[in-house]
């Protein structure tokens, strides 16, 4: 049975239960937990919080940089009342991989660490009992994994994550776990599209269920007025004098939909839609027809404590600088994220560029450096490709199917700096970009976040993009210093070169920016400093502004964040405009005045 990926939500049909809380928790140092029969509960005492990653709550090394299997155990009372009801343990994101045992029987297996699947236990449940819920995770990384990387053992027989990527690797139920309750007949999934015709908005639709029974549409505005309804499991929608939804002027309709037999009403969901269209036109993004220009950032779910942990109030404080700082866009970098972050990037008019985690595929422990070298790795060479298409592709499914609703996401980033300079790649990003297009009624405009060595003379997949991204470090990681008048001048020969190829799509900077100390002050600048930071921030936007095919500027990154532990890292990337604990640094005020006298249409 296809997986619903619809948010929890109890209705009149549909119950949901909060499971998240304190889990019982070990880690398999000894990788014993499958011969000594965890599934059926789990040895010791501790317990963690879910949702967080385990990483940040220890004292000792071992259990912060663990790699390999951990458990989590819980108990969940299944009321007998919902005897005939199908039961759900629904995971929004266990990383990266996991097996789910319920009452010592195997449920379910699920790879990735960033999208929902659900445990269905009906097979095993004890009615009005407490139920026991064991899982073994495992943060293992591959060739084959998204994100990719690889694991050594050291000399004390302990596993070590080398990530080709630059973020720790965080690993846990790191998002809520809720118990759903649906009934015999359900909704399973339903999708949205939109044409504007003058004041008015045609909305078409369809529902899928688990059985014949008729459906409908209902929608209402604001006010609560019902404003359309639909019969049947597909058809199209007229909602006239439409308020479409906007940057930081978000309308959001509340669509319900219905299985009925006659009057009785056998299953009832509904969701929060905002009405608007997004395309690219030349070298425009268009909103609603209307040209609009990016500003914001490259993000990450990662806070104090709680890793990737979903933080709500973290999720509320970003919101609130985002706003403060003239901000209207954000990518999911790089992975998708918590779905309570769309909901509220719905709620608040922001643009989100979302993410799939096929980020580290470049062979490279320091990305960082390797990345603006020129060479190729050739890992679409490798034998290990077809193991992860067939993984990306899986997860190009789930991430569409989760967040196609939204009308927050405006475009999908497939990748996060691959290697793309080998002739492999190319039909590689073919089969991947077709299907996106497939996977998406509305079509959004598709692209991937490139490096400097995805350059005009070397990237061989930049044709399949809707709109390029360029992560570029001009200044930071190369002519960096007091040579950064041959930074600018490189960045310009670069930008030459793309528009002589002919390109002419709108041109994103997913990624610019330097590290930074908070307070680190020098006259004259060196780097590190913020007077450099500021030369360097200058000198982009310069250039920015002297190009009319810059659609969009995602400084790299919003906040500072936690990365493994190197020479080149003070405890994490510096690059926030906000520190972790999401205060302003200088930065903040200077893209403050910067943003907030940009036009949105720029
Ligand atoms: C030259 C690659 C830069 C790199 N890009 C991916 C991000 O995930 C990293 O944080 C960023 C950095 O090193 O700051």
């Amino acid at each position: 049975m296809k997986q619903s990926m619809l948010y929890p939500r109890a209705t009149s049909t549909r119950r949901v239960a909060d499971m998240n809380g304190m889990w019982k928790f070990r880690l398999d140092k000894e990788n014993e937990g499958e011969e000594q029969g965890w599934k059926n509960g789990i040895p010791g005492a501790d317990l963690i919080p879910v949702p967080a990653s385990f990483n940040d709550f220890y004292t000792d090394k071992e259990s912060r940089e663990f790699t390999g299997d951990f458990w989590y155990e819980t108990e969940v009372f299944v009321p007998g009342e919902w005897k005939g009801r199908h039961i759900d343990v629904r995971f929004a994101a266990v990383t990266h991989r996991c097996t789910v045992y319920v009452n010592g029987q195997e449920i379910i297996s699920h790879e990735g660490g960033f999208l929902p699947f659900s445990a269905r236990i009906d097979e095993v449940v004890n009615w009005n009992e407490p139920n026991r819920v064991v899982v073994k995770g495992n943060n293992e990384l591959s060739f084959t994994s998204l994100p990719a990387g690889i694991s050594v053992t050291l000399e004390n027989g302990r596993k070590m994550t080398k990530p080709f990527f630059d973020f720790f690797n965080y690993a846990g139920i790191q998002r809520p776990v809720k118990l759903v309750v649906l009934p015999e007949e359900s909704i399973v999934d339903f999708t949205l599209n939109y044409a504007l015709e003058g004041n008015d908005a045609s909305v078409s639709y369809q529902v899928e269920t688990t059985g014949d029974h008729p459906v409908t549409v209902e929608v209402y505005d604001e006010s609560g007025k019902p404003v359309a309804r639909g019969e049947g499991k597909e058809g199209c929608l007229k909602i006239e004098n439409v308020h479409l939804w906007e940057v930081h002027n978000a309308y959001l309709y509340h669509f319900v939909l219905k299985v009925l037999d006659g009057e009785e009403v056998l299953d009832e969901y509904y969701d929060e839609i905002g009405i608007r269209t997004f395309a690219v036109e030349g070298n425009r993004f268009l909103l609603n027809g209307n040209p609009v220009y990016l500003k914001g950032f490259g993000k990450h779910e990662d806070s104090d404590i709680v890793g990737r942990g979903f933080n709500i109030g973290v999720m509320k404080r970003d919101f609130e600088l985002m706003k403060w700082i003239g901000a209207n866009s954000f990518r999911t970098s790089h992975y998708p994220y918590s779905e309570e972050i769309y909901q509220m990037a719905d709620r608040e008019g922001f643009l989100v560029i979302d993410e799939l985690p096929a980020v580290g595929f470049f062979e490279s422990l320091a990305n960082f450096v390797d990345a603006v070298s020129g060479k190729t790795t050739n890992f679409f060479d490798r034998p290990t490709v077809p193991e992860l298409k067939k993984n990306q592709l899986a997860m190009l499914e789930d991430l569409i199917a989760r967040d196609k609703n939204h009308a927050c996401v405006i475009a999908w980033s497939l990748f996060n700096e691959p290697d793309t300079m080998t002739d492999s790649a190319a039909p590689y990003f073919e089969e991947i970009f077709a299907r996106a297009k497939e996977l998406d009624v509305q079509k959004r405009p598709r692209t991937f976040a490139m490096e400097l060595n995805s350059s005009p003379e070397h990237c061989k997949c930049h044709q399949f993009c809707d709109f390029l991204c360029l992560n570029r470090y001009y200044g930071w990681y190369l002519l960096g210093g007091y040579e950064m008048v041959n930074a600018e001048t490189a960045f310009r020969k670069e930008m030459d070169a793309w528009l002589a190829k002919g390109v002419n799509c709108p041109m994103v900077f997913t990624e610019y920016g330097c590290d930074n100390l908070q307070g680190e002050h020098k006259l004259p600048s060196v780097q590190w400093s913020t007077e450099y930071e500021m030369e360097y921030l200058e000198m982009f936007h310069r250039v920015f502004d002297s190009y009319e095919c810059v659609k969009g500027e995602q400084v790299w990154n919003f906040a500072d964040f936690q990365t493994v532990e190197g020479i080149m890292r003070v405890n994490g990337n510096k690059k926030g405009i906000f520190t972790r604990q999401r205060q302003p640094k200088e930065a903040a005020y200077y893209f403050k005045k910067r943003w907030e006298s940009l036009p949105l249409d720029y």
